[in-house]
């Protein structure tokens, strides 16, 4: 038999019918749904008179519009909106789907919560219709998004017509140095391979550096997988993914269990599979990563320089960095380092978890949050908040000044309450910086954690290294 990479097995387990060269039939052993792209799914569903076969292999959330404020009572305001999330409800009711409701305690983005409840569970296909379903890959899930018409088939079938993709392998090895994180090294990839980098391709990430993060930092580096345009993300099971799984998976119990584990064990490429394209990463390169631009490629160390504005051969100087220049108000040669703030959001599918919140307490303890600086913390989910406060968090955050807020996609996208007014720049942990991605004419700066917490104190883009203890790196 040839030798297969694990994107090629989990491709093949789940082929319930090979359609042509290109296509097969895609099973999906979960369907995750958001309000925001499910309601015109359920519309056809509905007009052509179809049920949904497998609801209890379907979940929804809602998470993109509603208002983030710790109200005890959360009331969208927005009609349209409010239309959007009491569809879903309507619709989950309907049809008998497990849904985490605005008011329900464990709410929160798709892609904090299904994890946590052990829902995705490695060898797993997981659609969304989200493009960071990318995420998954942490777990060894292949997770992808997909359009509205595409929830529609899967609503009506649990099966997808899916054009495969082709292989790339990204190793990883070395340390991460001090005072940087997965999101660091996830921006140092996505800038050297560039935003269409992995366009078409399923990558697989491996390497001593991959094997020596937490399962919720390879969650932040899958997550931002698909910013490089990734189709996946998949890093093969090993036995911290498999305890994380197995923690949150109550269901998973005895003999089930062994074979569970045992199968697992047993998803890894084949020694000596062949990628269509391979990239090579060392660790111990990265640095604290900001973007400077608006498309999370343009990025730097934080300590580097604004580069110069590529020209093509007859010598015209490239229109989309010179466009993204101008929104961001900055020029080549322009360093970051100090440049004022005035939002810090901490937050989203990439950096909403506990870990991520414990990193922001470990720099804001004890310090302020600079004047004139507004700074919130949304956490990923219901389950990451009331960690948080049971570890705490929430007091150390809000004696220094930062919102402590409930969970939701928040100002990840101006797409409820929580948005920039045209000029503002933001020090911000999510995936995307486009233009008005937090609001018109704001200006979002891509970075880790820890980093955005350093801006909250000082009020300007900040060397995150000149907190670590007994180091003078980085000092401004
Ligand atoms: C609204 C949704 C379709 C969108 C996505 O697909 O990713 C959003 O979550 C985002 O991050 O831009
Ligand atoms: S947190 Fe941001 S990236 Fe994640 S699903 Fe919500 S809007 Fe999309």
């Amino acid at each position: 038999m040839s030798l297969r990479t694990l994107y090629q097995k989990l491709v093949e387990s789940h082929t319930v019918t090979r359609l042509d060269d290109e296509n097969v039939l895609l099973f999906a052993d979960l369907h995750l749904m958001n309000e925001y792209t499910s309601p015109q799914a359920f519309a056809g569903l509905h007009e052509q008179d179809r049920g949904v076969p497998l609801p209890g292999q379907n979940v929804a959330v809602v998470s993109h519009i509603i208002p983030t404020r710790p109200e005890a009572l959360r009331v969208i305001a927005d009609p349209a909106s409010a239309l959007q999330a009491s569809n879903l409800k309507r619709n989950c009711l309907r049809h008998g789907i497990p849904l985490f409701d605005t008011n329900d305690a464990l709410q929160g983005i798709e892609h904090v919560v299904a994890p946590e409840h052990g829902m995705i569970r490695p060898g797993m296909v997981v659609i969304c219709g989200d493009s960071h379903t990318t995420t998954y890959g942490a777990l060894g899930a292949l997770g992808f998004g997909i359009g509205t018409s595409e929830v529609e088939h899967v609503l009506a079938t649990q099966t997808l017509v899916y054009r495969v993709a082709r292989d790339m392998r990204i190793s990883v090895d070395g340390e991460l140095p001090p005072g940087t994180t997965a999101k660091d090294l996830i921006l140092m990839i996505i800038r050297r391979i560039g935003a269409q980098g992995a366009r078409g391709y399923v990558v697989e990430f491996r390497g001593s550096a991959i094997a020596a993060l937490s399962v919720e930092a390879r969650f932040t580096l899958c997550n931002m997988a698909v910013e490089a345009g990734a189709r996946g993300a998949l890093i093969a099971p090993d036995s911290l993914a498999i305890d994380y799984v197995l923690e949150r998976a109550a269901d998973i119990e005895g003999h089930t269990r062994e074979r569970a584990v045992a199968h697992w064990r047993g998803l890894r490429s084949d020694e000596g599979a062949v990628f269509d394209v391979e990239h090579y990463f060392d660790a111990g390169q990265a640095a604290p990563y900001v973007t400077w631009g608006t498309s999370p490629d343009q990025a730097i160390p934080v300590d580097g320089t604004i580069p110069d504005i590529p020209a093509d051969a007859a010598g015209r100087p490239d229109a989309s960095m010179q466009r993204a220049l101008r929104y961001v108000g900055l020029s080549s040669g322009d360093t970051l380092l100090g440049l004022p703030i005035q939002h810090v959001f901490i937050g989203s599918c990439t950096n909403g978890r506990i870990e991520d919140l414990r990193a922001v307490a470990g720099i804001v303890r004890g310090r302020k949050v600079a004047e004139g600086v507004r700074a919130m913390v949304v956490p990923g989910s219901g389950a990451v908040r009331r960690q948080a406060e049971r570890e705490g968090l929430d007091g150390v955050l809000i004696e220094a000044g930062f919102e402590w807020r409930k969970p939701g996609c928040s100002m990840c996208l101006a797409m409820n309450d929580d948005v920039l007014q045209p000029g503002q720049r933001c020090a911000s942990t999510t995936n995307r910086n486009f233009e008005g991605r937090q609001g018109r004419g704001a200006i979002t700066h891509l970075m880790s954690p820890a980093m955005a917490a350093a801006a909250a104190v000082t009020g300007r883009i900040t060397d995150v290294r000149r907190y670590l203890a007994g180091t003078q790196a980085g000092a401004q």
